[in-house]
């Protein structure tokens, strides 16, 4: 079982058989479970899920468009034929002050960068998502909202705070691109990758997903995909999409699942 799966279908039991079942915002109801946590050592393995296909150029796309374009507009990711954030996307084309629209407000991946690099053992390394003045005009306020970093002994650590976690559609793509961009800032950083934390408030499993989650149980976990990181690239805005792969991704089939609006 790769560290991924482990954890990942250890999650989905524990929702099935202790979830609490309410309805939410959606009108799709969930089974949930608070304040639950994942693991990641990105020294040993790559973590994304092998127990069914995970988008991984998708994923990585979402999180280049978060970070490195640092944009708001989701004519953007559809241009990178990434269709995951239409249903969110306003007349203007944007999804409102969210997401990438705060990276670049304060010049967040500078800032994270420039730390680690000139003050390591700080305390305050912190980019977030999370602001409270623009709330209220996000399409959708961030889910996966806030990272924390850490440098110990030469390794860069994450933690990964994420208010609200679809089990079935989001966390699986969240952990992966998480993981890449520790990938990512330890080479701009020249840090060696450590641990990455993925801290999820409420995990949940949405009515209609249950069915389609539960034919994952059963597979059996392949060997985990390495990742390559193109090793020249030193700045992190030099970056592409051609830099980043995966090598020997061992799949099970895709598990078709309709998103909760
Ligand atoms: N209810 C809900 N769940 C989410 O995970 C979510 C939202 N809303 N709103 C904003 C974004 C959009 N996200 C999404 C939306 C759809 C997929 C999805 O359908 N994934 C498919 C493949 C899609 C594709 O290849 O284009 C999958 O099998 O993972 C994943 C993440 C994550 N976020
Ligand atoms: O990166 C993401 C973005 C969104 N989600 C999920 C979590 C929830 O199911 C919905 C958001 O609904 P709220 O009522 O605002 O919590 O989207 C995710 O898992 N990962």
């Amino acid at each position: 079982m790769t560290q991924a799966d482990k954890q990942y279908l250890e999650l989905v039991r524990d929702i099935l058989t202790y979830g609490y079942y309410d309805n939410n915002r959606t009108g799709i109801p969930t089974k949930k479970l608070f304040g639950k946590l994942f693991t990641f050592d990105l020294q040993n393995e790559f973590p994304i899920l092998t127990t069914k296909f995970v988008p991984f150029k998708t994923a990585v796309k979402e999180l280049f468009w978060i970070y490195v374009m640092q944009s708001n507009d989701v004519r953007g990711l559809q241009q990178m034929g990434v269709t995951v954030w239409d249903e969110w996307m306003r007349e203007d084309g944007s999804i409102g002050k969210a997401y990438g629209y705060q990276i670049a407000k304060y010049k967040q991946i500078d800032k994270l960068i420039d730390g680690l690099k000139n003050d390591p053992q700080s305390r305050r390394h912190i980019m977030t998502l999370w602001n409270l003045d623009d709330l209220d005009d996000m399409a959708l306020q961030p889910c996966a909202f806030q990272t924390i970093w850490d440098v110990s002994n030469g390794h860069l650590n994450c933690t990964l705070v994420q208010r609200s976690g679809d089990v079935g559609l989001g966390i699986p793509f969240n952990f992966t691109q998480y993981a890449v961009l520790v990938h990512m800032i330890a080479q701009v950083t020249n840090l060696k990758v450590g641990t990455l934390n993925h801290y999820m408030n409420n995990a949940h499993i949405y009515e209609n997903h249950i069915e389609p989650v539960k034919t994952q149980l059963n597979r059996e976990s392949y060997h985990a995909p390495d990742l390559w990181i193109n090793p020249d690239v030193k700045d992190f805005y030099d970056f592409t999409l051609n830099d980043i792969k995966l090598i020997n991704y061992k799949y099970h089939p895709k598990i078709d699942m309709v998103v909760a609006i």
